[in-house]
């Protein structure tokens, strides 16, 4: 009977010293100042499982509040049943009013989770992006899944280049394969980490992480992996924890981080809690193991990697 593979978290490719930007904990901060505020976009159907673990996994991870915004009314119900979005349940579908009221106070958004390629909804997420873009406050903006589709027109992704965000891709193996085609045709055959260094570069990003058996994340400076033991099954979903996740540090480091290091850190982090709560989960279900199980696990990872002190 093979035994669950052991916690492979520490140490990180990096020193750990590296790892102490995550907010110190006080008791008079107010609500969305220390944790900050999130947003994710996407859900239509019948993808609005996605963008449950997505904005789940933000609360989770330990984002203040976190705000949804979908397209459609039926997806929005769903999430309103969902306790762990604390923040505003949108449905958007002609104009900005609440997305704008609440803007200000988000430190980052995800967009893609469960989007859809159709159309109307890769139409609908060209348009909100078109609003993210334009905000004139530097911002965290993670594309993920179905915003990182490219089989239209005018391709959501295109409008991020070179913006004033801090903008990171998380492809999988088929969204990765897609790009390279796109925007790589001559060098489909490539190294995989040379092809990623090209297309970061190709689409003005400041981050790939490449999701599979090894994570492996590049930025404009560096490259690094994330090789944490995971689980033993793929079910659906794990890559929505890993946006959400991966979110919540990447706006943490970018408020906190003191350490003369690079944004790589906080995006190994993401990967790593994701994929050591995965273990854990595994070793906990087994066959019976999904998303939902891994989306648990991910705080205890966080408060003992990070343990808070009253
Ligand atoms: N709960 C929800 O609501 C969720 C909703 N989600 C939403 O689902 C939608 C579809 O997303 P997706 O990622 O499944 O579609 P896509 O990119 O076409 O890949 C599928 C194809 O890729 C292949 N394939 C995959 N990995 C491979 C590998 N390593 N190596 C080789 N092949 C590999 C695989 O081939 P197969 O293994 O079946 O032969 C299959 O054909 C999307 O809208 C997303 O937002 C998800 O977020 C999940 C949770
Ligand atoms: N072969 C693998 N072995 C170990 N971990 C893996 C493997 N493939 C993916 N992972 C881990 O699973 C997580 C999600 O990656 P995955 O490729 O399943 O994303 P995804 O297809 O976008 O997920 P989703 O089902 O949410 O769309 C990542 O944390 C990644 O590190």
């Amino acid at each position: 009977m093979p035994s669950l593979p052991p916690s492979t978290f520490l140490p990180p490719p990096f020193p750990s010293s590296h790892l102490t930007f995550l907010p110190p904990p006080t008791p008079s901060s107010h609500k969305g100042f220390l944790h900050l505020r999130h947003l994710t976009i996407g859900g239509s159907p019948p993808y609005f499982g996605a963008l449950t673990y997505s904005s789940s996994a933000c609360l989770t991870v330990g984002s203040d509040m976190t705000s949804a915004l979908t397209m459609q009314d039926t997806v929005a119900d769903n999430l309103r049943n969902n306790p762990l979005i604390s923040g505003e349940v949108m449905v958007y579908s002609g104009d900005y009013c609440k997305i704008q009221e609440i803007y200000p106070g988000i430190s980052g958004t995800v967009i893609g989770p469960g989007l859809g390629r159709s159309k109307e909804s890769q139409k609908w997420g060209y348009d909100i992006s078109k609003f993210l873009v334009s905000d004139p406050k530097p911002r965290v903006i993670l594309l993920d899944a179905d915003a990182l589709w490219t089989d239209n027109d005018s391709n959501i992704i295109d409008l991020y280049k070179d913006s004033i965000h801090t903008i990171i891709i998380t492809p999988n193996f088929m969204e990765y394969t897609r790009l390279v085609k796109r925007y790589l045709p001559d060098n489909e055959g490539g190294e995989t980490g040379e092809n990623c260094k090209l297309i970061l570069e190709i689409l003005g990003v400041d981050g790939i992480i490449l999701k599979g058996e090894i994570d492996i994340i590049t930025t404009k400076n560096t490259q690094i992996t994330c090789e944490v033991n995971g689980c033993n099954k793929r079910p659906g979903g794990l890559g929505d924890v890993l946006s959400g996740s991966v979110l919540v540090f990447l706006t943490w480091f970018m408020k906190y981080n003191k350490n003369e290091c690079g944004i790589e850190v906080a995006l190994w982090c993401g990967c790593a809690v994701v994929r050591e709560a995965g273990r854990r989960a595994w070793g906990r279900k087994k066959r019976r193991m999904g998303a939902k199980d891994v989306l648990e696990e991910v705080g205890e990872v966080v408060e003992e990697v990070w343990p808070t002190f009253d």
